[in-house]
């Protein structure tokens, strides 16, 4: 059984739609948003992510900068596309983005 099933385009656009900030890139194959706040912020939401990441079983790229956190997500097991455990764990960062008042 697949890890998760890749999403259709109409799919991904829908699901896109209510991630505000969120962008494809690509091919459409990851979706992406950098966060800006200084950096030990931006070091503290990380590790509020890896937690996430940790009780969904499920993993972004995160490169953390001077005052940047960049967030990158695909489905490996699903050939680098795109699923529903994706826009999961967007949401999930999205919201804790939000907690900790980064822009
Ligand atoms: C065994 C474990 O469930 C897998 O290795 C998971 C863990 N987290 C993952 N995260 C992401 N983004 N893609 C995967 O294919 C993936 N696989």
């Amino acid at each position: 059984m697949p890890y998760a099933d890749p999403l259709s385009p109409q799919e991904i656009e829908q699901r896109l739609a209510d991630l505000p900030g969120w962008e494809l890139s690509d091919e459409g194959t990851t979706l992406r948003r950098t966060y800006r706040l200084a950096h030990l912020r931006a070091a503290i939401l990380a590790l509020h992510i890896a937690g996430i990441q940790a009780e969904l079983d499920h993993h972004s790229d995160l490169t953390l900068g001077y005052d940047t956190l960049a967030v990158a997500i695909t489905t490996h097991a699903a050939g680098s596309r795109l699923t529903g455990k994706d826009f999961g764990l967007a949401e999930r960062i999205a919201a804790a983005a939000l907690a900790h008042q980064a822009g």
